[in-house]
């Protein structure tokens, strides 16, 4: 990025006590902190409402937080306007100017900032070239696709050398396919530019297929932060492992404790044993959730006694069934009002399909189901 401003200084971010209040919202932000390293790709997660995007907005400094500190490089930018805080937005909308051709679309940013007319084209020719637009370089966006526009907007924010750049939803107006396509273009950027980016979403997929840290949120609060496979391996909490999905949640009375292991049951349901973590204050009659990933469950018939079962197993019937591809989804009546499904392997599945309304037996390994908090 010769003529483009250099993006220099460190783009690690610290939340720290983070608020922020609205008339009539307390708490849309309720008592934030986190850590996200120079150059990484953190991935704000959560349902509608959350706070996702009024935290997005206070990085940018768009919206003032009512308490807290928000500290980028080392230094807090509360207070400070958006351009000297060196962050970048790009919008849902991408926001590009209709009448304005791409290259122009692009070089637009250094104008507000001054900079000479060939100063700006060179700079934005390396940017085209950067995101491979080149060949567009005259194009109007109404005569662009949907991903060409999402590389102009890209292009856009990171022209000005933003040491952070900030994403609200930057994909959820593309359909399927392209989503896929751009989320890896937007991955291939950010190694590229080597700069933080923080990428707000409500699709669980988007966020533990693109980032280095994941950040989910409820009700204004983080829930769980970390390395996408540990928060998608190991959640923490029930709505952890619901709102990342691929898991089945199992709750229940504890019965007996002992040593590195637990029994427990649920409601008219057979006791099943799981590992007991170390340090766990769980004692005999105490209510806990356990999580056992649906691609751990095996399926059998009752009948197919022979070898039984490894581990741990609950009988259920099939609700329903879906073909996926690589594999099958079956649903079963396992756990009262829950979801309980099964991934079974296309190849292992279809040696003895199964059909609605059979009678299985759900089991897996011991040392796969796991104690949440
Ligand atoms: N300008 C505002 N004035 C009043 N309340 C607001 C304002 N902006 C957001 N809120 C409220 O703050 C809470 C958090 O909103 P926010 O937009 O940050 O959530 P979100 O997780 O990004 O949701 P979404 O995915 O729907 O965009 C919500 O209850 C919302 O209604």
């Amino acid at each position: 990025m010769a003529s483009a401003q250099k993006a220099s200084g460190s783009g690690d971010i610290e939340l720290a006590g983070l608020c922020k209040s609205y008339d009539g919202v307390t708490n849309a932000v309720d008592g934030v902190n986190l850590k996200i390293p120079d150059g990484a790709y953190c991935c704000f997660l959560g349902p509608s409402g959350c706070g996702k995007t009024t935290i997005l907005r206070m990085i940018a400094g768009h919206e003032d937080p009512t308490a807290g500190e928000i500290l980028i490089g080392g230094g807090n930018v509360v207070g400070m306007a958006p351009v000297e805080r060196r962050t970048a937005m790009m919008f849902q909308s991408y926001a590009l100017f209709p009448h304005l051709n791409v290259r122009d679309n692009i070089a637009f940013a250094l104008r507000v900032r001054g900079q000479s007319k060939a100063e700006r084209l060179r700079a934005a020719d390396e940017m085209m070239e950067k995101v491979r637009l080149t060949e567009f370089a005259d194009r109007l966006p109404a005569h662009l696709s949907g991903g060409q526009q999402q590389r102009v907007a890209l292009a856009r924010a990171a022209i000005t050398g933003p040491r952070v750049l900030l994403l609200d939803e930057p994909l959820s107006a593309l359909d399927e396919q392209l989503r896929v396509q751009m989320r890896q273009e937007l991955r291939r950027m950010q190694r590229e530019l080597g700069i933080t980016f923080v990428h707000v979403t409500h699709t669980q997929l988007e966020a533990i297929a693109l980032a280095d840290v994941v950040v989910v949120m409820e009700r204004g609060r983080i829930k769980q932060a970390g390395a996408a496979r540990d928060v998608y391996a190991s959640p923490r909490d029930r709505y952890v492992a619901e709102f990342l999905g691929g898991q089945n949640v199992l709750s229940g009375k504890v019965e007996k404790v002992d040593g590195s292991r637990l029994l427990f049951a649920q409601p008219d349901r057979k006791s099943i044993e799981i590992p007991l973590p170390g340090g766990s204050d769980v004692g005999v009659g105490d209510r806990i959730d356990v999580a056992v990933r649906r691609d751990d469950i095996e399926l059998r018939r009752p009948e197919a006694a022979s070898p039984p079962a490894q581990g741990p197993g609950l009988p259920g019937r099939v609700l329903a069934i879906e073909y996926q591809g690589s594999f099958v989804k079956v649903m079963l009546d396992t756990v009262p009002e829950a979801d309980f499904v099964a991934y079974v392997p296309e190849r292992t599945y279809f040696r003895d399909p199964f059909s609605i309304g059979d009678v299985v037996v759900a089991s897996w390994a011991f040392d796969r189901a796991r104690l949440l908090a």
